[in-house]
This record gives C-alpha cells, structure tokens and sequence, in this order.
C-alpha cells in the first residue's frame, strides 16, 4: 500500500507559537482520514502544509513522495477545501464551475451539475452574495466533482444546517466508494463524521495524540464507574483520560482499555461498572487541553 502522506518531525513555528511539533504520521492511499482536534489544535497549519501552500519550518514532508511545497505534480493532483476560497467576485456560480473544470483532470461536470441542482443553487449567483451555508456547498460540490486523487476538506461543514451536513457527507462517502481517492477531512468534532471515516488523526496542541482506525477507537478506552477508592486500584498505573465526580464519594473514570481478564472480574466484585465510552467523548478527552474543564473557571481552581 502506497502512502500518500508521509511526515516525520514535521514542525511550524510561528514567531514563539508551536503550530505544529515534531509530528509523524503515514497516511495510506484511497483512505478516508479525519483530523480532529480543538481549535488551535494545528489542523488548518498542517494541511496548508501538505497542500504545498506553506513551509515547515523543519522536519520532513512527502505528497506522492514529492516535497509539496510549490510542487506542479502536488498541485495538480490535490484540491483544498476551506471555507475562504478566493474567487472572482464578478463570476456567476455556473462562470466558476466552467472556470475550474480544466484544472482537474478527473473533473465531472454531470456530478456537479447534479449536486448543484439538488442543493438548489442557482448558476446565475454571485458566490461572495451566498450565504455561509451555500459557499460551504458550492465549495463542497468542487471538492467532490474534482475527484481529486487527494481531496482535503479543512472543516467543511461550516455553516451548513444539519440536512446539507447529512447530504454532504453521504454523497462524499458514495462518490469515494464509486472512485476510491485519499480524502482527509478536519474537524472539531468526530460526531458526525465517523461513519465516514475509516482512520482518525486526533491532534493536541501541535502534536500527533493518537492515528488509528475508527473501529480501534471504539476499543481504546473504558469507563469505570463506582466508589472513589475502589477506582483508585484500577486508575493508580493508567493515564486516567476522563474524570468526573458523581456524588460525595462516587466517580467516573475513562482510562485506555488495558484490564485484564482478573481485573475485569476484580472490578465487578467490588462494585465497578464497566462501561463502553462514545468514541466522540473520547476524542474530546483525548484532545483536552485543560483538565479539568470550563467548571475549573468558576470553582476558583
Ligand atoms: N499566520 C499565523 N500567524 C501566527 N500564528 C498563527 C498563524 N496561523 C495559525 N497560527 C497559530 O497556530 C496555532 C494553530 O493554528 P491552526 O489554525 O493551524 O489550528 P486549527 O486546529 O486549524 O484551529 P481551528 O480549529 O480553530 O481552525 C494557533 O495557536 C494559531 O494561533
């Protein structure tokens, strides 16, 4: 299987800002990849990264083994995706859709036809009179009808209500199962997108957290609920992911997945509940930067 992105060390710096640091990462071909991590987190500064739009600051970086950074072969096999796309501000939708067909091989003009009439866009508009949610679709549609061989969509969904939100995602995953590409997809949020995604990216403050197929993640972690002290023997040697008090002497606890047979057992002998964790909570436990959460604000903490 060939990887379509390769990192290794890769950092941004930004004066004294750490975008990114020291991150690597293999991303394979014809699979979809979802970037998820909290604002700032570093998304948007790595995929301008791969796109070829900017430089690292150091360590390494291959788009098809190239070097992406102001690369032809880069360019012409990728699209970017985001939500300040700078067009013409005189073109009609129909003038741009027209525009950017021959800079995409794989272009197809049937699709986006059909994807613009389903959204009820008219081809006579203006793009910078759309509103949010439109110039989110309209931007969607290219990103589909490219059939780019890698198709990055940095926080796609932006401003669309839930249906469009719902269509966008099912028309994604239907034209990729039709024309197998690399798709990677940020967000804040794993909710909605996990059922298209096959592997997740999850980033914390510059870094790589954790990259591993959806369905592992659902394995990851395990949530413990019982008394405070019996907890403390099965959360003493974990990275304890989640914490939540339940009552004077009760809690709730996430750690990663690694009881034993003997433990699982122990844990219900004494009490413990063991509980799957939505893996969209965990994602938000696994990318938290603050611990203890907003509550922290106003308990003087
Ligand atoms: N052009 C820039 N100049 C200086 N700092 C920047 C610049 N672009 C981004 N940063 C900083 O780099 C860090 C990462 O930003 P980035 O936009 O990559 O994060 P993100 O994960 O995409 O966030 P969001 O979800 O809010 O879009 C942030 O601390 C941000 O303030």
């Amino acid at each position: 299987m060939m990887n379509v992105v390769e990192c290794s060390g890769l950092t941004k710096t930004y004066g004294n800002i750490n975008a990114l640091n020291k991150m690597s990462f293999a991303i394979e071909e014809n699979k979809i990849t979802g970037l998820i991590g909290p604002n700032g987190a570093g998304k948007t500064t790595l995929l301008k990264i791969m796109a070829g739009f900017m430089q690292q600051s150091s360590g390494e970086i291959r788009v098809f083994d190239r070097s992406p950074f102001n690369d032809l072969t880069v360019s012409a096999n990728m699209i970017f995706v985001d939500d300040n796309m700078a067009l013409p501000q005189t073109l009609s939708l129909a003038d741009i859709l027209e525009g950017v067909a021959p800079f995409y091989a794989n272009w197809d003009a049937g699709l986006a036809q059909r994807l613009f009439a389903y959204f009820n866009l008219q081809p006579g508009q203006c793009h910078h009179k759309l509103s949010k949610g439109m110039k989110s679709t309209f931007n969607m549609i290219i990103g589909i009808a490219a059939r780019c061989p890698l198709t990055i969509f940095d926080e796609p969904t932006t401003g669309m209500d839930a249906g469009v939100r719902k269509d966008f995602y099912r028309a994604l995953l239907k034209d990729y199962l039709a024309h197998p590409r690399t798709i990677i997809l940020s967000s804040h949020l794993l909710n909605e997108i996990q059922d298209v995604l096959e592997d997740v990216l999850l980033m914390r403050a510059g870094e790589k957290r954790l990259h591993l197929p959806v369905s592992d993640l659902k394995e990851y972690a395990v949530g413990l609920r019982g008394r405070r002290e019996v907890l403390e023997q099965f959360s003493g040697n974990r990275e304890v992911l989640y914490r939540e008090a339940l009552g004077r002497d009760s809690e709730y606890l996430v750690v990663q997945n690694t009881l034993s047979e003997t433990e699982r057992q122990q844990a219900k002998r004494s009490g413990v509940e063991i509980l799957p964790v939505d893996t969209a909570d965990l994602c938000v436990y696994l990318t938290a930067t603050n611990k203890g959460g907003i509550d922290d604000v106003f308990s003087g903490a």
